[in-house]
């Protein structure tokens, strides 16, 4: 078992940098499907541009590398004890490379263990079977799209879709409902995973394993088969699109599991995966430890770069370049709609931030400034200089209790982030002429590229992600999603896919 320690390093690397083919072809697929011109096609030519880059430079493609969770199968006999130190070995050495962002963070004290290393990270099953080879998957699945997960109770009442009852109709309702509350802050196109029956622990895990299916596998269970295609082609009627810009493409896959429940109990259980979703998996030899196979790397098409290129994008939405620091009289022009293309300075700040802001001083004058929901990938180099190995947006939602006061208080004008904010934030916008950017989620290479050069750091005791990064960029380019006129595409998204998501009321399956 010499080599599983090694085998591993590289199943989590491989895992974080490159997504499978399958994937891929799914998401090339809805490439092809959007209307040239359109923020959706946009979004979709930035995201296929980053998985290229991070394959090229072998770093992280979306820069929340997740939890990363392991199922094994083992021979009998295999030391599982052996294999889970060398799986925890290599996830620390992955972290200290860039393949990971530091990602375990104490509940109670908010520190970041600075490895990937703590009670309940990495999360390792194992299981024993009669085969004399060992089979490992992991998934890197990232936390915004793991706040969408969500878990359904039979019977319920849903928004827009009314009764949910105890049967595969009412499972149906659940399951489309699901797509419809996450809109784009899973950073649509997702994956769904479905877990029907168990309990709400086993219910979840169930819809967990789903995500390793291969995407056009089908449902050996008839009724789901029938159920998943029809998830597949309603959720993409929803009009969601991808990041929650509108679009064609809302769902890039569905699958469906079922165990036995208790009779009290009924749960459908929803595990929503971004586009970004890496899983991967190899099989091991048990006396060497070195890779046999790898599980999803099947040949498929390759990535081709789409006719809907980024200038033909661009032609249909205004582009404007502003410099920092930045004036109201700039920020009152822009409308939902135009391209922003930020040069100058910028600011990180996240959840540990923004609470901090509240009630303290900023180390920085913010007035006129530009903050950056994100928590990046950074290395530093042995003169002690850091550098930005991946840099994409977080949901924004979670820091909507304090933007608002936020923005008044320190005199911010641009908020940079993903999946939008609500109405206190909106009304903030309004009243303190500041604008909401809507980066691409997940597209962490593409964005660090615009980054020139860190000028410095503030609160690294909030751990890397959470830090406040001063930041140099050129040409970071960014979509008005929410103007200081009242304006905002979220909420007519939102709106417009409920009515949508209404059409669907009628009982299907009987
Ligand atoms: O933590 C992050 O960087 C992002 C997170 O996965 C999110 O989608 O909000
Ligand atoms: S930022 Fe988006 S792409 Fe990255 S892990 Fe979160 S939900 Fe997934």
């Amino acid at each position: 078992m010499q080599s599983f320690e090694q085998s591993m390093l590289t199943l989590i690397t491989d895992t974080s940098t490159q997504l499978s083919p399958d994937v891929r072809e799914a998401i090339d697929k809805a490439n092809a499907k959007e209307d040239s011109g359109t923020r959706a096609a946009l979004a979709l030519s930035r995201i296929t541009e980053n998985i290229q880059m991070a394959e090229q430079k072998v770093s992280p493609i979306c820069q929340d590398t997740g939890m990363p969770t392991f199922i094994l199968h083992v021979p009998v006999g295999a030391n599982q004890l052996e294999m889970e130190k060398a799986i925890k070995n290599a996830i620390a050495t992955a972290t200290k490379q860039g393949k990971l962002r530091s990602n375990s963070v104490d509940s109670l004290t908010g520190a970041n263990t600075g490895d990937n290393l703590g009670p309940g990270t990495p999360v390792i099953h194992f299981h024993q079977w009669e085969k004399d080879y060992i089979d490992v998957r992991l998934i890197l699945k990232g936390g915004g799209c793991e706040n969408k997960n969500i878990q359904y109770s039979l019977p319920t009442e849903l928004e827009g879709l009314g009764r949910a009852g105890r049967d595969l109709d009412g499972i149906r309702k659940c399951i489309l409902h699901s797509i419809y509350q996450a809109q784009g802050q899973g950073c649509s196109a997702g994956f769904i995973g479905v877990g029907i029956g168990g309990d709400r622990t086993t219910g979840y895990e169930l819809a967990k394993q789903q995500l390793f299916r291969h995407v056009d596998d089908v449902n050996p269970i008839e009724d789901l088969a029938k159920l998943e295609d029809y998830i597949l082609e309603k959720g993409n009627t929803l009009g969601i699109g991808t990041m929650g810009f509108g679009g064609n493409t809302t769902l890039l896959g569905c699958k469906i599991g079922v165990m036995n429940r208790l009779p009290a109990s009924f749960f459908v259980s929803v595990a929503y995966n971004c586009w970004a979703f890496r899983r991967q998996g190899v099989t091991i030899d048990p006396d060497t430890g070195a890779i046999q196979n790898w599980l999803y790397k099947e040949e498929r098409p390759k990535v081709e770069k789409t006719a809907k290129s980024q200038e033909e994008a661009k032609s249909s939405n205004r582009q404007v370049v502003l410099t920092t620091p930045i004036t109201e009289e700039q920020i009152r022009d822009l409308k939902v709609g135009d391209v922003v293309v930020i040069n100058g300075l910028m600011h990180t700040g996240r959840d540990a931030l923004h609470k901090y802001l509240m009630d303290n001083d900023s180390p920085v004058d913010l007035e006129g400034s530009v903050i950056y929901h994100c928590g990046p990938v950074m290395l530093k180099d042995d003169e002690g200089k850091w550098h930005v190995k991946a840099a994409g947006p977080t949901t924004s939602i979670r820091e909507e209790p304090y933007q608002s006061d936020i923005i008044k208080k320190f005199g911010m004008k641009v908020v940079i982030g993903k999946g939008g904010m609500g109405a206190k934030t909106l009304k903030g916008l309004e009243e303190h002429g500041a604008v909401y950017l809507n980066a691409i989620g997940g597209a962490a290479q593409y964005y660090a590229e615009c980054i020139k050069e860190v000028e410095g750091v503030d609160f690294l005791n909030f751990g890397v992600p959470e830090a406040m990064w001063h930041l140099k960029v050129e040409n970071f380019a960014a979509i008005v999603t929410m103007d200081s006129h009242g304006n905002s595409l979220h909420a007519d998204v939102d709106k417009s896919s409920l009515e949508k998501l209404a059409q669907y009321k009628e009982t299907v399956f009987k």
